[in-house]
């Protein structure tokens, strides 16, 4: 249980360190959490739907997140606003880039925290790109959304990927541990990783992430789907509240099986091995 901060918020709705334990309750209500990530149109551009070609329809892909028994789905506003049909609890992205933009990393916010909560956001999400020659842009970006997510009582989701700047490797342990240090020190309610590749590693990343819970970024989609579950497997063991997943769920052009298959790994606790016999 997060320790209950007293101290008076001049809108009385919320009291800070709530959100963490919000955030669980509506994101992890088995304990452990699969949200389905579907920002990537803007991110990477509709050439992450050629796979799957059915995952370039946003109803789609709400339907998936339904129909897997998911605990989220992450639209920014724009998908929000026409596909969302509050079937399973919504993380409106706040900020987001395109891959056509070559300069320093930057996302800055496309929708403010009062308008997620219009859409019928449960929480809203941020991605933080520290190391960038922008990185105090969305640090000051990120303070005013932390003040409003507290306003109007909504947990902030951190995507904390450092990039540029002195990271040479988004997935090295060091950086890993140290984006999710900095998602814990803005106040993030619970934040996004990238995965260190073991769990032991990761497992360092976790215990610097403090009282916030932590989700593995699901990455691009891997070679078999042993190797994803393992994966997952990893960063269960390691503490993880669970992923975050996007790529490797709509671009198998079986989803909702495998989807399902997660599901058996993060709520049930199976094993890998366990589920050999009903994977590619
Ligand atoms: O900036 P990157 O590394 O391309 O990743 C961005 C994407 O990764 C995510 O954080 C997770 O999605 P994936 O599981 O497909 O990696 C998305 O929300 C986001 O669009």
């Amino acid at each position: 249980m997060t320790r209950r901060v007293k101290k008076i918020n001049t809108s009385g709705r919320c009291m800070q360190g709530e959100l963490v334990d919000k955030f669980k309750r509506i994101f992890a209500r088995r304990g452990r959490s699969i949200i389905l990530a579907y920002d990537h149109g803007i991110e990477h551009g509709p050439s992450d739907f050629l796979e799957n070609p059915d995952s370039a329809d946003p109803a789609y892909i709400v339907k998936l997140a339904k129909e897997a028994g998911f605990d989220g789905l992450v639209l920014q506003r724009g998908l929000a606003e026409k596909y969302y049909d509050g079937s399973v609890p919504l993380i409106v992205k706040l900020n987001g880039k395109t891959n056509l933009y070559t300069g320093e990393p930057l996302s800055v916010a496309n929708c403010t925290v009062e308008e997620a909560v219009s859409l019928g956001a449960s929480a809203v999400g941020y991605t933080i790109y520290a190391g960038s020659g922008y990185e105090w842009k969305m640090f000051e970006e990120v303070a005013r959304i932390k003040k409003d997510a507290l306003r109007f009582d909504i947990p902030l989701v951190i995507w904390s990927y450092p990039r540029g700047g002195k990271v040479k490797d988004e997935t090295a342990p060091e950086i890993v541990a140290y984006a999710a240090r900095i998602a814990l020190e803005v106040g993030a309610d619970a934040m996004k990783i990238k995965y260190t590749g073991d769990p032991k590693t990761f497992s360092w990343a976790v215990k610097v992430a403090g009282k916030v819970p932590v989700l593995m970024s699901g990455g691009p989609k891997t070679k078999t789907e042993v190797e994803f579950l393992k994966q997952v497997e990893g960063v269960i063991e390691a503490g993880a509240l669970g992923i975050a997943v996007g790529r490797n769920v709509w671009q198998r052009r079986d989803a909702l099986k495998f989807a399902q298959l997660l599901g058996k790994l993060v709520y049930e606790g199976r094993k890998v091995e366990e589920l050999a016999g009903e994977v590619q």
